[in-house]
């Protein structure tokens, strides 16, 4: 059986809807990759898997179970329904209104199951509380898996720069799975079963907890990470008020602004834009690294785009070897001419 921790927006406050779109991907994963996942991953391999780890999990394996801790909402349900959840434990007591990891865990580990995986997004979050879990549970864990099939599972390591191969022994087994591993998918919508749950949480549990939430407004990236076409900035852009022909073709574009760490720390542009290994992670259709060279820590952030798009002066520059497409050139001159061809073919 697979159980995942399923994180609804907003957990800061009263739920106010859905589901995140993380643990979207992570009901999708665990419904797309069940036979794999069923199989162990360990050896014993999933008959549904294909090649490239997607099986489609829809014959013989076990029904997907969700776990929501707080308020379920409606709109939860239903997203959960059309991601084909066929069975959800809600678990609400006053004990978990407050995050509390280890409180959090201990919940989970209540219902988990005997044989199978249990997993989460890679967000802090989920990170945290499956980290917990394995502990608990003296389970197995991977962190930020990409893939699973009848190789076993697939993960990113150091920040994405590498992956890793790797088989989890015993009968449970602990994974978070790296966002942007596979796009949320719906299927033909469930009538999932709810199961409420009231556990009580112990002193020691609630030793640490979350007891006051600030929110930074400077520090929303989800317009970065949701945007189909990124433009990235780099040292390149020469100063902080080279961003102009950028960020007029983010503007043509319709798309968002990211930047690497030199611009940030050079303080051209917020935290909040930088993407890599200590920034945001991405993954547009396109993505124009505009006068980035393509530092590993920085490719860790935007390998995951579909499309990517060098522009820069040097030829060798890492990202211009590793781009689809590459146009060699000063960034200012080659951004200015395809602002104006945009705005001359949009008359
Ligand atoms: C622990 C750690 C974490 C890190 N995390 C991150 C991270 O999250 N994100 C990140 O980005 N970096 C990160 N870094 C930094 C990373 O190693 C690089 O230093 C950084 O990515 C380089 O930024 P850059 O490409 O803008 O600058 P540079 O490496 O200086 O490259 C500038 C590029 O611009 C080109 N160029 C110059 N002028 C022009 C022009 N007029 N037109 C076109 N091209 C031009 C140059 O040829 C060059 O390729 C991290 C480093 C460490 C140690």
């Amino acid at each position: 059986m697979t159980l995942v921790f399923v994180e609804t927006e907003d957990p800061a406050t009263p739920a106010t809807g859905g589901v995140q779109l993380t643990s979207a991907e992570a009901v999708t994963f665990a419904r797309t990759r069940a036979a794999a996942l069923d199989g162990g991953a360990s050896g014993e391999a999933g008959a549904a898997a294909g090649a490239d780890g997607s099986g489609s999990g829809d014959s013989g394996s076990s029904p997907l179970e969700v776990a929501v801790i707080g308020e379920l909402t409606e709109a939860a349900r239903d997203r959960l329904a059309h991601l084909g959840v066929a069975r959800i434990h809600h678990i609400d007591s006053p004990d978990l209104h407050a995050y509390s990891a280890a409180a959090w865990a201990q919940a989970l580990v209540d219902i988990a199951p005997a044989q199978g995986t249990i997993l989460a997004s890679g967000t802090p979050r989920g990170m945290e509380i499956m980290a917990h879990v394995a502990a608990r549970l003296g389970a197995r864990m991977a962190a930020n898996v990409v893939a699973a099939d009848d190789q076993g599972l697939l993960r990113q390591v150091l920040g994405g720069a590498a992956f890793e191969r790797l088989r989890l022994s015993g009968a449970v087994r602990v994974l978070t799975i790296a966002g942007h591993a596979c796009d949320p998918e719906d299927t033909t919508p469930s009538d999932p079963e709810v199961l409420t749950h009231s556990p009580a949480a112990t002193e020691a549990d609630l030793r640490t907890r979350v007891v006051r939430t600030e929110v930074e407004e400077a520090d929303d990236t989800s317009g970065l990470t949701q945007a189909k076409v990124v433009v990235g900035a780099g040292r390149g852009v020469g100063s902080a008020d080279g961003f102009g022909e950028v960020l007029e073709l983010v503007d043509h574009l319709g798309g968002a602004l990211g930047v690497s760490r030199v611009v940030t720390s050079l303080g051209w542009r917020p935290h909040a834009e930088q993407v890599g290994q200590t920034g945001s992670r991405i993954a547009p259709d396109v993505y124009i690294a505009c006068g980035i060279s393509g530092a590993i820590q920085h490719w860790a952030g935007v390998q995951g785009a579909k499309t990517i798009i060098a522009i820069n002066t040097d030829e060798e520059a890492t990202m211009v070897q590793r781009a689809d497409y590459a146009i060699i050139g000063d960034l200012h001159e080659v951004v200015a001419a395809v602002n104006e061809e945009i705005t001359r073919r949009r008359g």
